[in-house]
């Protein structure tokens, strides 16, 4: 997977250095290309914003300067019909779930525009959807003062998910959201520490008790912490041990 991130603090996505995905990438499983929007303007001062049309607080990020930079994502030009996946963190976009870290998993290449101050000029989104598969994401509802934080959400929830990325693929089917639930607690040696004991069942060697034990706790956390997601729950994948509960 090609994955392209444009920013004028292209030294905030470092961290995509390190770590698991720092490894894809030596590995080369991802092949992550981090550039500053500024290599693309043509003024001596470097300008990437102005003031808003229609007035108000706050700059607008210039149209030309992300057009040179995303026209450079397109090289070489993408082969057969798949058109490369534009994705703007953005308060504006659509919720970025786990689900959506799967279905983009898939993709062979994927482009990250950071906008920052009030946002990037709407003409914008409109041209790169000539070449692009344009989806504006957020992470959440609140306030970030950029896109940057949300690409290194996101590109580690996407990154992970890539074949061969994770060692063992097995830890990566019981993980929160990944069955519509949230995940177990999990406990280590000492099997007492400070007086607290670990469950019991969790010593008895019974695999089925476990796994009855780890499912009801996936169901009480997620009744007591999001309750939404129980609503969203398809009941399919409650099995009848489940709806016995
Ligand atoms: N919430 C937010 C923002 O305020 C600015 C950029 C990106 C996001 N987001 O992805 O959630």
């Amino acid at each position: 997977m090609r994955i392209d991130v444009f920013s004028i603090f292209p030294e905030y996505l470092a961290a995509l250095d390190l770590s698991l995905i720092g490894k894809a990438r030596q590995d080369g499983l991802l092949d992550v290309r981090v550039k500053d929007l500024r290599e693309f303007t043509t003024d001596r001062h470097r300008t990437v914003d102005d003031t808003p049309y229609g007035g108000g607080a706050g700059m607008v990020m210039k149209p030309e300067p992300w057009a040179q930079a995303l026209a450079t994502a397109l090289d070489p030009a993408p082969e057969g019909p798949a058109r490369p996946t534009l994705i703007v963190p953005s308060p504006a976009g659509e919720v970025f779930t786990q689900k959506t870290a799967y279905e983009l998993a898939g993709a062979g290449h994927l482009v990250f525009a950071c906008g920052r101050y009030e946002g990037i000029d709407e003409r914008v989104l409109e041209w790169a959807g000539e070449h692009f598969t344009v989806r504006p994401m957020s992470l959440g509802d609140y306030v970030l003062n950029g896109g940057e934080v949300a690409v290194l959400a996101m590109v580690e929830a996407i990154g992970r998910l890539v074949p061969g990325v994770v060692g063992n693929p097995e830890s990566l089917v019981e993980e929160s959201h990944s069955d519509g639930l949230l995940e177990y607690p999990v406990y280590t040696k000492p099997s007492q520490w400070r007086e607290r004991p670990i469950p019991e069942v969790l010593l008895s060697g019974n695999h089925a008790k476990i796994a009855r034990f780890r499912r009801d706790e996936q169901l009480r956390r997620t009744s007591e912490r999001r309750p939404d997601l129980i609503a969203k729950l398809d009941p399919s994948t409650l099995d009848k041990a489940d709806k016995a509960t």
